[in-house]
C-alpha cells in the first residue's frame, strides 16, 4: 500500500436503475445463494426517474466496514450484505491511482475497510422494491473501486446474493435472469435481451397506490409459497418455461399485443399463486383491481391491447403504454378516475417525465376537472371518482444500466474524511 502518509481516501460513485419484471421471479430453490425456481424477464426503468446512487470508499484510516442508507447508518452484519462483500473482496485486483500516487495491491483488500453511502431517489415508504437497485448499485460500485475484471453478467451473480431481483438491474433495457442449473449458482445470472433503444416507444406509468396495510415482504412471501402452493410447482414447471420464449419473441419483434397479453397474464398468475399460499397473501387492494378494470375495459373497447399492467408484492400498478399517444390517453383516464387533491395540486401528483402531462393538454386542476368520461365507460353512469386512492403517478420509460458518476460533487461521502457529506 503506498500513498500520502496513509491518510488517503479513494472512492467511486455509481448510479443504478430499478427494474420491473414482466415474467415474475417468485420462489427460491436455494435461500442462501438466492437461486430461483424459474427464469424471469424485466424492463430496466430510466434512472433519471428511479435509481440508487451509491458512493463506496476505501482508506487505511477506516477501522471497520460501515454503511449509511438515505443518510442513516445501517448494520452490514446481515448475511446478504456479508455474502456480497465477501464475493467482491475475493475477486479484487491491484488498483493504481496515478493522479494521487496511491497503489492498492490485491492482497491489501482483505485488510482494508470500506465506507458505503447510498441514496434511493424514490421514497422508500412507497412500496417500490428498493433492494433491486440498491444491491445492484452496491456491487457495481464496489466492483469498480476494487478493479474487478468480471463483466456485468458475472457481477449479476453477486448482486443476486443481495436480492434476487437485483441481478437484473446490472443491465439496461430488456433483461432475462437465467435460473441456471449449477448448485453453486455460477450459471444463475442476468443477460441483456435488448438495450433500452430497442423499443423506445414504450411509456411506463406507475401508480403509487395509497396503502395502510402491512405487506408480507417478498422474501417471506415467496418462502411460504414454495412451502405450500401446488400452483407454484405447476407454474415453474409448465407455465413459465413456455412463456419465456414467447416474451423474448414479443420483445424482439416489438409485438405489443403479445407483450401485453403475457405481461397481464403473468401478473395475474403471480397474484393467484400468492392466493394459493397458506395462509393466503394479498398484495393487491381495491384500487389495484380498479386499475385492472380500467385497462381491461379500454383494451376490450379498442379491440387490441393499448396498455399492459403488472403488480409486484404490493398494490402499486405498473402500466406499459404502447406509445406516447396511448400514454396520453392513459394518463387522461387515470386522472379522470383518480383526480389529485386540489390542495396538493398536479405538480407533486405527476412526477418523472412531466412532458406527457403537457402533451395531454393538462396544466392545472381545472383541466383535470374538465376531462370527459372515457368512451368505453359510457354505459356505466355515473362514473365514480376515487380521489385520494392514488398517492401519485411516476411517468418513465425503459432506461440504461449502471453508470459511474465522474462528477465528484455527486459523491455522497466527503473525499477527505470518507464520512457522509
Ligand atoms: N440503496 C440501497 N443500498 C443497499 N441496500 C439497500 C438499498 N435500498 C434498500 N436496501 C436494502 O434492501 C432491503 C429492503 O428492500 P425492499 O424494501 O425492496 O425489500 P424487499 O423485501 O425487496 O421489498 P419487496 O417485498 O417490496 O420486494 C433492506 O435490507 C435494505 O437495507
Ligand atoms: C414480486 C417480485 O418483485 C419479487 C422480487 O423479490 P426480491 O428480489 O425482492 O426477493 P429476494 O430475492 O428475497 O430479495 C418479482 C420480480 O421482481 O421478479
Amino acid at each position: 500500500m503506498a500513498g500520502d502518509c496513509g491518510k488517503w481516501v479513494v472512492m467511486v460513485t455509481a448510479q443504478t436503475p430499478m427494474n420491473m419484471s414482466v415474467i415474475k421471479y417468485w420462489g427460491k430453490r436455494d435461500e442462501t445463494l438466492i437461486l430461483p425456481v424459474n427464469d424471469s424477464i424485466s424492463i430496466t426503468l430510466d434512472p433519471d426517474h428511479l435509481c440508487t446512487t451509491t458512493t463506496v470508499a476505501v482508506s487505511p484510516t477506516f477501522d471497520r466496514d460501515r454503511m449509511w442508507l438515505n443518510g442513516k447508518e445501517i448494520s452490514l452484519s446481515g448475511g446478504r450484505y456479508q455474502n456480497c462483500l465477501r464475493e467482491i473482496r475475493s475477486r479484487a485486483t491491484d488498483v493504481e491511482d496515478d493522479e494521487n500516487g496511491i497503489k492498492i495491491a490485491e492482497k491489501d483488500w482483505e485488510k482494508l475497510h470500506l465506507h458505503i453511502a447510498s441514496y434511493n431517489n424514490f421514497p422508500t415508504a412507497a412500496g417500490l422494491a428498493s433492494s433491486a437497485a440498491g444491491f445492484a448499485c452496491l456491487v457495481f460500485a464496489l466492483a469498480k473501486l476494487m478493479n474487478l475484471k468480471e463483466d456485468r453478467s458475472k457481477l449479476s451473480t453477486i448482486a443476486r446474493q443481495g436480492s434476487g431481483s437485483a441481478c437484473r438491474s446490472l443491465h439496461g433495457g430488456f433483461v432475462k435472469w437465467i435460473m441456471g442449473k449449477d448448485e453453486d449458482g455460477k450459471d444463475s445470472l442476468a443477460v441483456q435481451l435488448a438495450d433500452e433503444e430497442h423499443w423506445d416507444d414504450l411509456v411506463i406509468i406507475i401508480a403509487v397506490v395509497s396503502s395502510r396495510q402491512k405487506e408480507t415482504s417478498s422474501s417471506t412471501g415467496m418462502r411460504e409459497t414454495v412451502e405450500t402452493s401446488l400452483l407454484l410447482k405447476h407454474r415453474a414447471k409448465e407455465v413459465v418455461p413456455k412463456r419465456i420464449p414467447q416474451m423474448e419473441e414479443a420483445i424482439k419483434n416489438r409485438d405489443f399485443a403479445s407483450f401485453a397479453q403475457l405481461t397481464c397474464a403473468e401478473s395475474n398468475q403471480f397474484h393467484a399463486v400468492c392466493l394459493d399460499t397458506s395462509p393466503p397473501i394479498f398484495y393487491m387492494n381495491d384500487t389495484s383491481r380498479r386499475i385492472i378494470s380500467i385497462v381491461e375495459n379500454w383494451n376490450r373497447y379498442e379491440g387490441t391491447p393499448q396498455v399492459a399492467y403488472t403488480f409486484d408484492a404490493g398494490p402499486n400498478a405498473v402500466l406499459f403504454a404502447r406509445n406516447r399517444k396511448t400514454a396520453i390517453l392513459l394518463l387522461q383516464r387515470l386522472l379522470f378516475y383518480f383526480p389529485p387533491d386540489s390542495f396538493f395540486g398536479l405538480n407533486s401528483y405527476i412526477v418523472g417525465d412531466k412532458s406527457i402531462l403537457k402533451d395531454a393538454g393538462i396544466e392545472g386542476i381545472k383541466d383535470v376537472e374538465g376531462l370527459p368520461p372515457p368512451p368505453e365507460m359510457k354505459d356505466s353512469i355515473p362514473s365514480q371518482k376515487y380521489m385520494g386512492d392514488v398517492s401519485y403517478f411516476i411517468c418513465t420509460r425503459p432506461g440504461r444500466g449502471p453508470v459511474l458518476l465522474s462528477d465528484k460533487t455527486q459523491a455522497l461521502l466527503n473525499p477527505q474524511t470518507g464520512l457522509p457529506k
